[in-house]
């Protein structure tokens, strides 16, 4: 991939379906469709995970029932705002309610407009502490989602292992919800956690195939 793209081109040509970023100017032309809410939850950690690889930061995602990837959310109730409808989802799927986690509307992030879907999905972002990111993480067994809408608890593999593919590579050929990579993606970037070299990097990468 041509590394001198920007990055939401080199998103665009990875998403399964296209997206389109949305202004907030323009949100208000988006009245009537559908829409949705998530929330990606991060704290910084200096845990070294196995064989001492430093992650970047801990991600909070979800195992969903389908089998996808995603962030806690969901669908907007009619008349709620896009940051209720995020935490009270993320309530929902994780047991937790904390004054730590409760989002704004200065935590929005970014908004896509999937045509297909008539979706207009609204993604917010959250820093905590790691104390709090690690009672989420425990917590969210025993929610009330657990075993139904939710059946695992997710911390992205933020590093690369020494072949240049297990880690953040290898989780990327996930299968993730909706957009959900490319919001993943699209954090990374914005929230300075990955470079865009980095990214287009992991995305890349292939698996080492003895005898190939
Ligand atoms: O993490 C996500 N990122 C982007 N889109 C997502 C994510 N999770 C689900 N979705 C899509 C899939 C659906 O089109 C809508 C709403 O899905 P869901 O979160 O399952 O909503 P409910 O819990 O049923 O309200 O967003």
């Amino acid at each position: 991939m041509d590394q001198n793209l920007p990055l939401n081109v080199m998103i665009g040509m990875i998403a399964a379906e296209p997206y389109e970023d949305v202004t907030l100017r323009d949100i208000s032309n988006f009245n009537g469709c559908n829409q949705a809410a998530h929330v990606v939850i991060y704290a910084d950690t200096r845990t070294p995970a196995v064989q001492k690889l430093a992650p970047r930061a801990a991600v909070y995602l979800q195992f969903r029932f389908d089998g996808h990837v995603g962030f806690p959310g969901g669908m907007l109730n009619r008349g709620e705002r896009p940051e209720d409808a995020a935490y009270r989802e993320l309530t929902e799927e994780s047991g937790l309610d904390s004054e730590e986690l409760r989002l704004t509307k200065d935590d929005l992030l970014v908004v896509h407009y999937s045509k297909s879907k008539n979706l207009l999905l609204h993604l917010f972002v959250k820093k905590v502490s790691i104390d709090i990111f690690h009672l989420l993480e425990t917590q969210t067994v025993n929610c009330h989602e657990w075993g139904k809408e939710v059946i695992g608890v997710l911390r992205a593999p933020l590093y690369t292992m020494s072949d240049g593919y297990r880690g953040f590579p290898a989780f990327l050929d996930s299968k993730f919800i909706g957009n959900c990579k490319e919001q993943l993606l699209h954090f990374l970037d914005k929230c300075k956690i990955m470079t865009k070299e980095e990214i287009d990097l992991a995305l890349n990468a292939k698996p080492f195939v003895l005898g190939k």
